[in-house]
């Protein structure tokens, strides 16, 4: 809240010297005699601002959200007779700016919504404002520390049932209370599901977003649909939901990404058929380092299979330098002669491919989901700065070479979340075995639709943000984040032209034997 004391515009204009420089933005007025030596952007042009209202030259260079964190030491009141024009937006509030939400939340459009149902409603609100109360402050420092997700942060999604909501509809809802009892579990469908995706890829930390329990995320849903032991199940999954346990997804090795099939980790049956010894390496793990379990594939006698491993001898895990941060948890895993029990194998053994491609599907629309809001948020930061950045004398809005790249990045969030939807609403449908038989296709164009126009978004917003896109801090930082981590979500979970691939092929298996 801003201090009581108000003054005239003429009382502040006495402030204009080193001795006492005083500012006006927004109609606030800001003592910064005592920041001069420390404002990032030098003494000389706060200087040239002394006594003077400073709002258009403050709002060319910085984001709101740098006043709100120094309101507190430089604030000393406000212009008398004058209102804030600024809007603060508080946790949890939706965003007043045009195509920053998607349909079913933008007035007047959300009005009515084919899809989205009043528990839809309750369940954004709540995770809106938990994302902007517990995760988006520790995602933004994490992002740039490295390091890894706090356990605080992992126990207050369990309580809240947030870690359960990540792995979509099912029995391991049953009595969860979620953000308080704002949805029923029965009731809790892939809409309910999108929501959570998208609430958290608003904090803007793609490392952190996957640091985040994707390990859990893509690894999980395989304990819960393919263990053959309900014990097992029960055990590993009560373990993991309620933050105790790590758990993470190790599929591909330096031998195979995409190419499942060139897995080398083999896993050899003991005589007396009670265990596997497991030898082989997986690479991009993420989550490994952290990871008390892994969901491992590997070669036996005929065929792939997968198997439940838990870090003990023999298992070595050491991060793996990427891109983006290392909160990820990017990993490198060696198994040596480690020694799992029978009773840990997933599905069927060599058939252990059909639990990988049939698992693909809900990780690969999860992160349509994240990158579709990604693209949203970037969308949402150029409407923003185009407004209120001054170019040539005008708001660079002006330049109808802005608008038209701004059109273009519109156009391609919106029609990806309007297919995103529709696919979701598919998922709703089907029971998971049919899921697994007709969407993996759908999905897999998805995905690598929504990377392709992260792509093209990328490119253009760069192109609208100039050098503050290449800046890891300040205006540009989201912009920045999304440019440097976008091919993440293009390679990760299936590479754009493999999936297309898969597609492809999956449609052609439904084509008829007639010619047509
Ligand atoms: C309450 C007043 C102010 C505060 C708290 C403040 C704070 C900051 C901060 C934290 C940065 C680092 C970059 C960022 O995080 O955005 C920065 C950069 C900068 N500031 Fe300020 N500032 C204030 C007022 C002003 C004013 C009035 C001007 C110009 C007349 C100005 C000019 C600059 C410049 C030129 C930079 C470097 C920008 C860049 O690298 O792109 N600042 N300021």
């Amino acid at each position: 809240m801003a201090p009581q004391e108000t003054f005239t515009r003429d009382e502040v204009a006495k402030h204009n010297n080193d001795d006492s420089l005083w500012t006006i933005i927004d109609s606030k007025v800001y003592d910064l005699t005592d920041f001069l030596d420390a404002h990032p952007g030098g003494a000389a042009v706060l200087r040239q601002v002394a006594g003077r209202d400073a709002t258009t030259d403050f709002y060319n260079l910085h984001r709101h959200d740098v006043l709100t964190r120094y309101d507190r030491t430089l604030l000393v009141g406000t212009i008398r007779g004058e209102t804030s024009q600024v809007v603060n937006p508080g946790p949890g509030e939706l965003s007043r700016v045009p195509y920053a939400e998607p349909t079913w939340l933008a007035p007047p459009f959300s009005r009515q919504n084919p899809y989205y149902k009043d528990s839809h409603r309750r369940l954004q609100k709540a995770m809106r404002e938990f994302t902007d109360r517990h995760v988006t402050p520790e995602a933004r420092d994490a992002e740039e520390s490295g390091e890894y997700i706090s356990q605080e942060l992992i126990d207050r999604m369990a309580a809240n049932g947030v870690l359960h909501m990540r792995l979509g509809p099912g029995p391991h809802l049953r009595g969860v209370e979620i953000l308080g009892g704002v949805v029923d579990p029965a009731e809790f469908d892939y809409f309910h599901d999108l929501i959570v995706a998208q609430e958290l890829a608003r904090t803007g930390a793609r490392g952190f977003q996957d640091g985040n329990m994707a390990g859990m995320t893509i690894g999980l849903t395989v304990v819960l649909n393919f263990a053959n032991s309900a014990a097992l199940r029960d055990r590993v999954s009560a373990e993991v939901l309620s933050g105790r346990k790590k758990l993470c997804l190790a599929i591909t090795e330096a031998f195979a990404g995409s190419d499942v099939s060139g897995i080398r980790t083999t896993a050899r049956k003991s005589a007396d058929g009670s265990h596997y010894i497991v030898n082989g390496t997986k690479k991009w793990i993420t989550n490994g380092v952290w990871s008390d379990y892994f969901v491992t594939a590997v070669r036996t006698e005929k065929g792939l299979s997968v198997l439940l491993i838990e870090r003990g001898e023999g298992v070595e895990t050491k991060p793996i330098k990427t891109s983006y941060s290392p909160a990820a948890g990017t990993t490198y895993i060696t198994f040596d002669n480690v020694k799992v029990p029978a009773e840990n194998l997933l599905g069927q053994e060599n058939k252990g491919i059909h639990v990988v491609l049939s698992n693909f599907n809900h990780e690969r629309w999860t992160m349509a989901c994240a990158t579709v809001r990604m693209c949203r948020n970037v969308v949402e930061e150029s409407l923003k700065w185009a407004n209120q950045r001054i170019v040539f004398g005008k708001p660079l809005i002006d330049q109808p070479v802005i608008r038209q790249k701004l059109a273009k990045m519109i156009a391609l969030t919106e029609a990806n979340q309007s297919w995103l939807e529709t696919i979701t609403y598919q998922m709703c449908q089907m029971p998971y075995q049919e899921q697994a038989k007709y969407l993996g296709g759908p999905i897999a164009l998805l995905k690598t639709s929504t990377t392709r126009a992260a792509h093209d978004i990328a490119d253009e917003a760069v192109s609208i943000w100039g050098g503050r896109a290449l800046t890891r801090t300040g205006m540009g930082r989201v912009i920045e984040m999304f440019n440097r981590s976008n091919k993440f979500d293009a390679v990760l979970g299936g590479e754009e032209s493999i999936l297309g691939d898969l597609a492809v092929r999956q449609a052609m298996r439904h084509m008829p034997k007639e010619r047509l």
